[in-house]
Formats: C-alpha cells, sequence, structure tokens
C-alpha cells in the first residue's frame, strides 16, 4: 500500500529570473521522475513589488506546484509585497532564497528567526563569517539549511562520480580542468549584477562556485582523499574598474591522491559547451559536455596503453544523459527528503563544505585585492 508522500511546502523570497527557474521546476510531477515518497507545493512568492509576485504566480505556476496539482494539498499560491510575508505565510516550510548576493545573509536570517527551513542560493553568503553565523542560528533553531549548489544533485554529475571513484573508469585522478564564463564584457553595464560592486559581482563568486562544484565532488571527495582540503590555493585575478573581479583563475592541490584542480571563471570569453570540465586520470578522461552548472553528456576517452606517455585513446564512448527537467528539482527533491527525514543538514551538501567553498572565496579575493564595499558584509571576517 503505498501511503501519502510528504509534501514540501515552498515560499520563494525574491521573483527574478533563477527564482522562476526554480518554481517551474517544481512543478513537474516527481513521479514522471520516479519519486513517489515526496511532492512539491508553492505556498508562497514574495517580492519587493507585490504585482512582480501576483505577475510571477500567474506566470510561472498558475495551478500551484506538483503537490496542488495533484491534489495533495489544498492551499493555492499566496503573492506577497515583501519577504517578511513569506516567511510569516504559516502554509510555508522551506524557503527558497533566489535574492542577490548581498541579500542572501538578511534575508536568510529573516527566515530562520520566523522558525523556516531554507535552501539559500550559491553563493551562501558574502564570506565564511556571514556563513558561520547562519549555520549557528540554524542549529539553535534546529532548522534546516542548505546552499542551493545544484550542480551537486545532477545526475549526470552523480554517475561521472560513480565512474571515478568506484568503478575506476580513468584510473588515479591527475588533474581537473573546468570553467564557467561568460562574454558579458561590453554586453552588460556595470550596473548588471554580474558587474556592480553594490551587488557583489563578479565572476569568482556568481560562475566560480561551479568549477568548485567539479573539483568537491570528484577530487575533495574522492575516497582516497577522504575529504582533506585542499593543501594549497593559488590564484590570478583581474579586477575591472567597478571593483568586482572580471576574470579569476585559481588552482587547488590535493596531495593525498595526487591531484589538482585549475578553475577558471571570467567575463570575458563563453564556455567552450562541447568540453566545460575535463577530467584525467591515469588510464584515460572525461570530458563533461552542456553547461558547467548543468551537464548534460560525456565522452569517456580511454588510453590503448596507459603505460606509454602521451598514449593513443580507443574510440570515445558517449555517454548520453540529457534530461527534459530544468534541473534544480533534484536539489529540490534532495531537501524535501531531507525535510521529511527530519534532517537539518544535508550529508550531500553539508555546512561544512559551504563553509570550505567561502574560506577558498576569501582567500582568493584577498590574494586578488577584490574588498568587498563598505557595509555589504553583515559579519566580518576576524
Ligand atoms: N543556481 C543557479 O543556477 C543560479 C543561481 N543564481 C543566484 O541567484 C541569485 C539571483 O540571481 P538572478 O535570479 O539571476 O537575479 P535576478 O536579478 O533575476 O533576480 C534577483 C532578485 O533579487 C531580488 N532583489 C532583492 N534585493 C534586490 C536589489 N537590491 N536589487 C535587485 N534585486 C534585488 C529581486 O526580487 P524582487 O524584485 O522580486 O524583490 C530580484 O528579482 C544570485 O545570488 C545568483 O548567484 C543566479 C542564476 C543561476
Ligand atoms: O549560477 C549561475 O549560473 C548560470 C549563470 O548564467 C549565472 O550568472 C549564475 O548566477
Amino acid at each position: 500500500m503505498s501511503s501519502k508522500p510528504f509534501v514540501a511546502q515552498w515560499g520563494i523570497l525574491g521573483c527574478g529570473w533563477i527564482s522562476s527557474e526554480f518554481v517551474t521546476d517544481i512543478c513537474r510531477s516527481p513521479s514522471s521522475r520516479g519519486i513517489n515518497d515526496i511532492s512539491h507545493a508553492l505556498a508562497a512568492a514574495g517580492s519587493r513589488n507585490i504585482t512582480k509576485a501576483q505577475e510571477f504566480l500567474d506566470k510561472y505556476c498558475p495551478k500551484g506546484a506538483a503537490a496542488q496539482q495533484d491534489g495533495l494539498v489544498e492551499f493555492k499560491p499566496k503573492a506577497y509585497g515583501s519577504y517578511k510575508g513569506v516567511v510569516d505565510d504559516p502554509n510555508v516550510n522551506i524557503v527558497y532564497i533566489g535574492t542577490m548576493n548581498v541579500c542572501h545573509y538578511d534575508d536568510a536570517k529573516l527566515a530562520l528567526e520566523s522558525g523556516k527551513h531554507i535552501l539559500l542560493e550559491k553563493p551562501a553568503t558574502l564570506n565564511a563569517a556571514e556563513w558561520r553565523s547562519l549555520v549557528s542560528i540554524a542549529k539553535e533553531k534546529n532548522l534546516f539549511l542548505m546552499e542551493a549548489v545544484w550542480t551537486r544533485f545532477n545526475p549526470v554529475l552523480l554517475s561521472i562520480q560513480k565512474s571515478i571513484h568506484q568503478d575506476n573508469v580513468i584510473g588515479d585522478i591527475r588533474c581537473l580542468y573546468s570553467d564557467l564564463s561568460i562574454d558579458a564584457l561590453g554586453k552588460r553595464g556595470d550596473e548588471d549584477r554580474l558587474l556592480s560592486a553594490e551587488l557583489a559581482g563578479g565572476p569568482l563568486l556568481d560562475l566560480g562556485p561551479y568549477p568548485l562544484v567539479w573539483t568537491m565532488m570528484m577530487l575533495y571527495r574522492h575516497p582516497k582523499n577522504d575529504r582533506t582540503p585542499p593543501s594549497k590555493i593559488g590564484s590570478t585575478m583581474m579586477l575591472h574598474h567597478t571593483g568586482v573581479d572580471i576574470a579569476t583563475n585559481f588552482a587547488l592541490t590535493f596531495p593525498k591522491i595526487t591531484a589538482m584542480a585549475n578553475c577558471t571563471a571570467n567575463l570575458l570569453s563563453p564556455t567552450q559547451k562541447s568540453q566545460h570540465t575535463r577530467i584525467v586520470g591515469t588510464k584515460g578522461e572525461i570530458l563533461v559536455q552542456g553547461i558547467t552548472s548543468r551537464p548534460q553528456s560525456y565522452i569517456i576517452r580511454r588510453l590503448k596503453d596507459s603505460t606509454k606517455e602521451n598514449g593513443e585513446y580507443i574510440e570515445d564512448e558517449l555517454i548520453d544523459m540529457s534530461f527534459k527537467e530544468g534541473g534544480l528539482v533534484f536539489e529540490a527533491d534532495h531537501v524535501a527528503k531531507c525535510l521529511k527525514d527530519g534532517l537539518i543538514e544535508s550529508k550531500d551538501m553539508p555546512w561544512n563544505e559551504t563553509e570550505l567553498t567561502m574560506t577558498i572565496f576569501d582567500q582568493i579575493r584577498k590574494e586578488g585585492g577584490y574588498e568587498f564595499l563598505p557595509g555589504l558584509e553583515r559579519v566580518k571576517l576576524d
């Protein structure tokens, strides 16, 4: 006998682009992806402008999310002209925060203090100190808190991780090269969130989380690395005249497994979609295709003779796992399962990995001379 699924009752803060993608994805029925124990309802959406919130609901979720369409809950999505309205709504039990980088800390604190669980867009906060502060509030209030790094839950990335960590498809991992960049310079104005200092823009915080996801998932989480943080972090940053970075390269060393990650994020050039991430091992390599944040397929290229330098490859094997979902729903499903199980921390996106991410970014910003405008950081680093 099948029991009624657990329903995550979402409230959305900020009716911008990524929130629209998230809401569109949670409208898809979980059973269409083989999931029957959880579902999603949209309880509320909040904007600084009530008309925008209502238009957002009318456009992206007119019939409610999957659980509402399937008749699992009675309530309909409600529009609010403030974020406070959403966090106070009794039908909301988890808040998705899709606001600007500079708002994440305040918005997350608002939701936690109103007793709501949180899924918080990347970069979780502006620095590691802000993140530690949110974690301590979440612990004290016994509330779920997770950074929304959706790529960690992408089935293509998980398949590659299994190929490398369990099936030893490319042998011992040696080097990872990953890029997420956009040719935005000259095409977007300085007020754009990617270039604006007031909004704590720049590719390191906006795009850097994705090359770092590949590094964390393939190298840091490699069973033989045993979650040992990188021993060295090196970087080169070029600053834009607004004060944010315009291009950042960073490298991370993992001596326990003799592996190195080389990550790039810039606003100067578009990422190569046929190979945004290349993972090289002693027996071959994996080339990942699609968007760095949303991989769709990958190529396995095995060496004919792994004892030779610069050896030839056997014919490429293409693994095409294209999916119809936007890709955000995989993390939403994971969050719903955590809530169903009464967890306040995800084992797949744990607090200490967000803290490590923020610490890496703090160090790279320091090395590159990227300082936030005074007052943006709500909790300062020591
Ligand atoms: N996971 C992913 O793939 C992606 C994640 N992101 C992350 O999501 C966040 C939002 O990005 P995105 O959706 O592209 O941005 P948008 O500009 O489309 O939306 C951001 C929303 O933030 C709200 N907001 C709150 N304060 C301000 C302010 N001072 N100025 C402007 N907007 C404000 C607005 O909502 P309102 O007007 O309704 O109040 C706005 O619509 C960023 O932190 C980004 O890093 C972005 C893109 C992809
Ligand atoms: O998270 C993101 O992924 C896609 C990019 O286009 C966007 O700028 C970034 O915020």
